[in-house]
């Protein structure tokens, strides 16, 4: 089946984190650890006051805590760890807030909620929760939260503490998204210079280098399952006159296109990475040498039946092929051996063809 795609620039593959950063995961688990010995703490202190509804509820939020820290460990679920863990220290910092804890001193650990949220979640979320929490926390003052909850809170601290948790919402914000625009701009940039790496240029095939590491791949691959695998090694004939002719630009031009036919005939799954200057190699997985050489010969008669114009000049371009199957153990340096022999017997034998590098009788696929 010929490759669709016409573009070989694909966006650079994106990662989703950089080195160094704290996977949200571990933070949650180092956050809800962190949160034990505070709760057993203010917990016992309840016990000694004799109130045990707030000993109980900071009991029970340790043990979800814990709970949510060990599904964790067991399922690797990050969204519901994640979830589970902002309900329950959304629900945890509600109480706090609406019982008056210590006295209502308690209400300050409010202050930690807005840097947490908004590193754990996305900014959506962040800004959604912070904008709720705030609405809630002015419902709180508001003489309908006093006769709801009738907390001890003095007008004093409950402007400060608006204002300053306003304050500090907007600057994790503004912090978050600024960690966020300059991670992502780094993770591109990352991608594309390993895009850059395993490319070429020219062509936007993939390269030498990246082509030997996928063949090693195919190869290993081969070892496990037991598919054979095709190589092709591909070359125009006679592109020294093409340059000398028509200039190297033009030669240039030449390649490009030879390479678009060639990816073109060749799978989805195939790798086409270009090998040389006008030279291209094809691994094809799970291909026996009858079914490539059928593929190479396609392509060499597509690029023989369609001369290509440049600049009103018609170049009547043709590749010569050699084609090789795995075989056995050997090792792929041999196999490139095999194609790269036929590949001189086709030029040598007048060009434009495709030669096997071994029996086609012994095609596996
Ligand atoms: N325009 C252009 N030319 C290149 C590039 N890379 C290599 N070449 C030229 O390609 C030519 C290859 O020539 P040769 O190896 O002699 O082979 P050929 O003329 O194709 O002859 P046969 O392979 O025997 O059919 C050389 O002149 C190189 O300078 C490139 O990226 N662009």
């Amino acid at each position: 089946m010929p490759n669709s795609s016409k573009s070989y620039w694909p966006s650079a593959p994106v990662a989703n984190h950089t080195r160094g950063e704290i996977p949200v995961p571990r933070l949650i688990n180092w956050l809800s650890v962190g949160a034990l010995p505070v709760l057993v703490f203010f917990a016992f202190r309840a016990a000694d006051r004799g109130d045990s509804l707030v000993m109980a509820t900071l009991t029970i939020v340790g043990v979800l805590l814990l709970l949510n820290g060990l599904v964790y460990l067991i399922l690797r679920q990050e969204t519901l760890h994640r979830r589970t863990f902002i309900i329950i220290i959304a629900a945890l910092f509600i109480y706090v807030a609406t019982a008056a804890l210590e006295d209502g001193s308690a209400i300050i650990w409010l202050f930690a909620y807005p840097p947490i949220i908004f590193y754990i979640s996305t900014l959506r979320v962040g800004v959604l929760t912070c904008a709720f929490g705030l609405t809630a926390l002015i419902g709180l003052f508001s003489p309908l939260g006093d006769r709801l909850f009738g907390t001890p809170y003095s007008d004093s601290f409950r402007l400060m503490m608006i204002n300053v948790l306003a304050f500090e919402m907007i600057s994790c914000y503004i912090l978050d998204l600024s960690r966020r625009r300059s991670k992502a701009s780094l993770l591109t940039l990352a991608g594309e210079y390993e895009y850059a790496a395993k490319h070429d240029t020219m062509t936007g095939l993939t390269n030498r280098r990246e082509g030997l590491i996928r063949l090693e791949g195919e190869y290993q691959r081969y070892l496990r399952n037991g598919k054979p695998f095709s190589v092709i090694l591909l070359d125009i004939d006679l592109f020294k006159g093409v340059n000398d002719n028509y200039g190297h630009q033009t030669g240039d031009k030449l390649i490009i296109k030879v390479a678009d036919k060639l990816k073109d005939g060749c799978r989805r799954i195939d790798i086409v990475s270009r090998w040389g200057g006008e030279e291209f190699l094809a691994i094809l997985p799970e291909t026996g040498i009858n079914e490539a050489m059928r593929i190479a010969e396609r392509i060499r008669q597509t690029i023989a039946a369609s001369p290509v114009t440049f600049d009103g000049q018609v170049i009547r371009a043709t590749i010569s092929a050699g084609v090789a199957g795995i075989h056995g153990v050997e090792p792929p340096s041999r196999l490139l051996q095999r194609a790269d022999e036929a590949l001189y017997t086709a030029k040598a034998s007048g060009r434009n063809r495709v030669c096997s590098g071994e029996i086609p009788s012994q095609d596996t696929a």
